[in-house]
């Protein structure tokens, strides 16, 4: 369901204000090509004006000629400048896509698990979709915007000059307008947001649908599909529609002014002229002004939509970028923690709770010692994952302290503790990618040996040696999908290739042939192998091969 968030269009403003300055240097050209488009095209009603004087005058003159010469190459120069400036929006949109991308991709494996823990992150990251909003608005905002806005200001200033009273009438239309907007904007932005809010609903729901098709194909009579579908596009529209009400009192606000602006600069213009005021080619220029006037109000009613589109598409994107990042531990604050074959581990006062709950892990003071084998046990709930989640790093959020090799965890940075602890939690996943990809995940240190050595040890060799492409064999997760057991000896090898110095295992490989499992185990629990083993298991042999069991109930240690 859409919810109900604090939505404010001075936040989003304010947002679009960092997007403007990072691209400052591209935004002035297009505006400093808009303001000289602006005057040329004004000079033109002015080069037509003095072409109907002389034509008054019946002969054909040098002037006249000249003058055409010149209205011919100012509409020509305004051309090249259009082109100028559609030549920078087009660079910009691929900035904006490019900036996006990398900064989605760079922070993604950086979010703090616990801040997105009640979202489900794919679902999330949908919101990334609106960079095309933002590509496409923004650079219609940027060439429509100002042109307009220029075009308005200039030719309202420009008819000032033609009598005083047009300024009087310039002046009080424009701070009208204004003060409408300001108050009606806000209520424009935040039905936008529940509108798309809905959107990205619906989007998840027919994601989910098709993610569970199985049930839901041989379940459709039922249609439950449907009735959720229909109360989310039931909110969608009523969003959509109180969104649409406020766009079209501004709509009917702008059409107003446009009204007005026609009426006010025809009467005037006609009785100045009448009055002799001004003279037909002054009159025909003052129409032509306004008529440019009008057009630029027209292209501002059909951006409005844009603006709002823009704004929401960056309050959007902005919901995964806002997110907390994990802590860096800096350069000069790590402490490389000395790294001898295995890895001492050091629990003291450990108390972990997820947001909004109780504590799950509570006062757990335990020590292993480097090399040594462990199993832990427990019932369901227990918290036996959330505590290999803590130390394999992913959750920074504890209190008490953890020590590997009395070096707090805290103080080591990713890069060391990457290379020292490894770990196959539970709700691990391939990727879409190479075997290859899936088992070194870009880790350069990672031999060739090394690679055939952890396949060997997990009974992967042999279907790799069977593929066609071997190690370059693409893993599907999602399309066509491999056997599952593959896909266990994959997640295996993964943990296992780096040669940590710890390795945390959740024992969820029962997929695995009998006899590969029982030499996993063997690998794993051999008291020869100098690494520190921290691993869940309810398999009686794992357990009984392990030289230390420690039971785990309801988020505390239980002596045995
Ligand atoms: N991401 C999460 N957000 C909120 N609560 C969670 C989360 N993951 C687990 N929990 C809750 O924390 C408690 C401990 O869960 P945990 O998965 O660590 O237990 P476990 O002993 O590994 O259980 P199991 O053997 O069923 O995997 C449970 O009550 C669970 O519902």
């Amino acid at each position: 369901m859409a919810n109900a968030e604090n939505y404010s269009i001075r936040k989003a403003i304010k947002r679009f204000n960092q997007l403007v300055n990072l691209e400052k240097r591209e935004i002035s050209n297009v505006y400093f090509y808009a303001i000289i488009n602006g005057f040329i095209l004004l000079s033109l009603p002015l080069g037509i004006q003095a072409i109907v004087n002389l034509l008054f005058g019946g002969t054909i003159s040098t002037s006249l000629i000249v003058l055409i010469g010149v209205v011919i190459a100012g509409v020509l120069f305004t051309g090249i400048l259009q082109i100028a400036q559609m030549r920078i929006t087009e660079r910009l949109q691929q900035k904006i896509f490019t900036r996006l991308t990398f900064a989605y991709a760079y922070r993604i494996p950086k979010l703090n698990l616990l801040s997105v823990d009640s979202y489900y992150l794919p679902e999330l990251v949908n919101r990334f979709f609106d960079t095309a909003n933002l590509q496409k608005g923004f650079s219609k905002l940027l060439l429509d915007f100002p042109a307009a806005s220029i075009q308005i200001i200039f030719g309202l200033t420009l008819l000032c000059f033609y009598h005083p009273v047009f300024i009087i009438f310039a002046i009080t239309i424009f701070t009208l307008v204004i003060i409408i907007f300001y108050f009606s904007s806000d209520k424009g932005f935040v039905t936008s947001m529940k509108e798309s809010d809905y959107k990205y609903d619906v989007a998840h729901w027919l994601e989910e649908i098709s993610r569970a098709v199985k049930p839901f194909k041989l379940n459709r009579h039922h249609e439950l599909h449907l009735k959720r579908t229909d109360k989310l596009v039931n909110g969608y529209l009523t969003s959509r529609d109180q969104h649409f009400s406020v766009l079209l009192f501004q709509y009917r606000i702008l059409t107003a002014f446009k009204v007005v602006t026609t009426a006010a600069m025809l009467i005037l213009g006609s009785y100045l002229f009448i009055e002799q005021q001004i003279n037909l080619g002054q009159f025909i220029a003052a129409e032509i002004v306004i008529i440019t006037i009008l057009s630029s109000i027209e292209k501002m009613i059909l951006s409005l939509e844009v603006v709002y589109d823009v704004l929401t598409a960056l309050e959007k994107l902005n919901k995964v970028l806002a997110k907390p990042q994990d802590d860096e531990v800096s350069d000069e604050k790590s402490l490389a923690f000395a790294t001898s074959n295995g890895l001492n581990l050091k629990m003291t006062s450990l108390d972990f709770a997820y947001p909004h709950e109780s504590l799950t892990l509570k006062n757990i003071n335990l020590e292993i010692k480097s090399g040594e084998k462990v199993c832990i046990i427990g019932s369901e709930g227990s918290g036996k994952s959330t505590l290999l989640r803590i130390l394999s790093g992913i959750y920074q959020d504890f209190k008490g302290n953890i020590l590997y090799n009395n070096t707090p965890l805290k103080m080591i940075d990713t890069r060391t503790l990457n290379r020292n602890v490894s770990s196959l939690l539970g709700d691990e996943d391939v990727f879409s990618g190479s075997i290859f990809d899936n088992i070194t995940l870009g880790n350069p240190e990672i031999s060739f040996a090394d690679l055939d050595l952890v396949c060997k040890i997990v009974g992967l060799d042999d279907y790799i040696s069977k593929q066609q492409q071997g190690y370059d064999t693409y893993v599907d997760p999602q399309g066509k999908k491999l056997p599952f057991n593959i896909i266990q000896k994959i997640l295996l090898a993964r943990c296992l290739v780096t040669k940590p110095a710890l390795i945390l295992v959740e024992d969820n490989w029962n997929g695995i042939e009998p006899q590969i499992r029982q030499q996993v185990i063997n690998y794993l629990t051999n008291p020869d192998h100098e690494f520190t083993l921290v691993a869940i298991s309810n398999d009686e042999t794992f357990k009984n091969q392990c030289e230390r069991i420690i039971y785990l109930e309801n988020g505390q240690l239980v002596e045995n």
